[in-house]
This record gives structure tokens, C-alpha cells and sequence, in this order.
């Protein structure tokens, strides 16, 4: 199986761009390739910073997917704020979920196997928070997008070759919409960027509406506030 999540994809075609909301340089707080590659392909300048680890951690069990990806993209952004003097940060945490269970990135091909046969033939959400923050202005933005996806009943071999692929590596659920498979199918009209990680339509509003809806970040730094 190739790889095909190349630049002439068609979900990295006609992205939209807005201006940034403040005049610092935008810095992703991501190691995610995926993530990268959209904004690049939007057109926008950017920075990576990574958010370490520990941006990602302590799970409540009574906590929704999308409280969930909220508080762990307003984590991510935290935790670069507090490590430049300036700059725009842009954080996001993507998760699928099925039935109610949330379903990250697989620790193992074990771990794989087992959430790809519990999406097999069924429909399931995936949810991405992203965190919009700019450190001079010491404001920021929280907010979630879901994509409805469906995805069809997988055979022994296609689940068997999609592991041996490895692509499900580091991906929430562990599947990669854009790996070229055509056993996934978006619903609703759902956001296809929204599925790789990063929103960019939401992104985009986010930018333009920024002025308005930033909330000023509290002095103990607070803990996912959704902005709306
Ligand atoms: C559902 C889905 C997720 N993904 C990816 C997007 C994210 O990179 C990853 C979810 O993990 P995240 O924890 O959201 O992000 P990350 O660990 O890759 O990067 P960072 O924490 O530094 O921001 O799954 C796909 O690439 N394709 C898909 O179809």
C-alpha cells in the first residue's frame, strides 16, 4: 500500500487563507505532519513547536470526545505560550469516537487491530479541538469540529494489509482518511482537513473572528475554556 498523501491531493487543494488576527508570526504547536502540510498548502507562514508530551495527559473518564480535544488543544497551546515572549499559537488534538468511546492513537498494531474492527461497517465521528492564542495579547480561542464519517465493513485482508502498512501509526482511531482508501466515506458534508487534523475552514473563521470572541486567558492559565 503507498502512501498518498501527497500536496496534489484533493483535500490540499483550495484551502482557504485568512489574514492572522494579530501582527505576530503564527507558530504550530504540533508535530503532526498532517497538520503542517495543510497549513502549508493554505498558503501560510508558520513556525513548529511541538507542545511536549505531557500537554496530553490525564484523561477524565466522564469527559466527551470533543471536551476532551478542547482541553488537550488548549493544553498544547499553553504549553508553548509559556515558552515564546510572542507569537500567534496554533494547537489541535484529534480523536475518533465510536458508541460513545474515544478512540485516540494506537499504542500498538495490537491496539490498531482491535479499533479498526470496532469501526469496521459503522459510522463514527471525529472530533478535532483547536486552540487559537496569541501571547502579546495574552487571549485566546476554543473551539471543536465534527466530522461524520462511515466507514464500510472491512474483510480479513483489507484490515490485515492496512496493518501491515503501518500507515495506521500516530493517527487517532487508526485509520488515515487521506491514505487513499476508499472504505471511508465523509457524511454531511464534513470537513476532510477537519479528519487530517486541522480544520481549516473553522481555522480560518476562527482568524477572522478572532477580535471579537477571544476570551482573556485567566492568570492561573485555566483549563479549556470553550470559547463558543
Ligand atoms: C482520523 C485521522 C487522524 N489523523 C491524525 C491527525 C493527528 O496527527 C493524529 C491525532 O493525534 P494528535 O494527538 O491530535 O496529534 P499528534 O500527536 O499527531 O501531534 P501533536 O500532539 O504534536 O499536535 O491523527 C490522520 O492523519 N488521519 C485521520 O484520518
Amino acid at each position: 500500500m503507498t502512501m498518498k498523501f501527497r500536496s496534489d491531493l484533493p483535500l490540499m487543494q483550495g484551502l482557504p487563507l485568512a489574514s492572522l488576527p494579530t501582527e505576530e508570526p503564527m507558530i504550530l504547536a504540533s508535530g503532526s505532519p498532517r497538520r503542517a502540510q495543510l497549513l502549508s498548502a493554505a498558503g501560510y507562514e508558520f513556525s513548529v513547536q511541538p507542545a511536549s508530551d505531557e500537554a496530553e495527559c490525564g484523561m477524565c473518564s466522564r469527559e466527551t470526545a470533543p471536551e476532551l480535544v478542547a482541553r488537550y488543544a488548549y493544553r498544547k497551546a499553553a504549553d508553548i505560550a509559556t515558552k515564546n515572549d510572542c507569537g500567534l499559537v496554533v494547537a489541535a488534538d484529534t480523536v475518533a469516537s465510536c458508541y460513545g468511546q474515544i478512540l485516540g492513537k494506537p499504542h500498538d498494531i495490537e491496539h490498531a487491530e482491535a479499533m479498526l474492527r470496532q469501526l469496521s461497517g459503522r459510522r463514527h465521528d471525529v472530533f478535532t479541538g483547536i486552540c487559537v492564542w496569541s501571547i502579546v495579547e495574552q487571549r485566546c480561542v476554543v473551539d471543536v469540529v465534527r466530522t461524520e464519517l462511515q466507514m464500510e465493513p472491512l474483510s480479513e485482508t483489507m484490515l490485515r494489509d492496512y496493518l501491515d502498512s503501518m500507515l495506521w501509526e500516530g493517527k487517532a482511531g487508526a485509520f488515515g482518511y487521506q491514505d487513499g482508501n476508499d472504505w471511508l466515506e465523509i457524511l454531511e458534508n464534513g470537513s476532510e482537513s477537519n479528519v487530517v487534523g486541522l480544520p481549516m475552514e473553522r481555522l480560518a473563521d476562527l482568524f477572522e473572528r478572532f477580535d471579537s470572541i477571544a476570551t482573556r486567558i485567566a492568570a492561573d492559565g485555566g483549563n479549556s475554556p470553550l470559547s463558543r
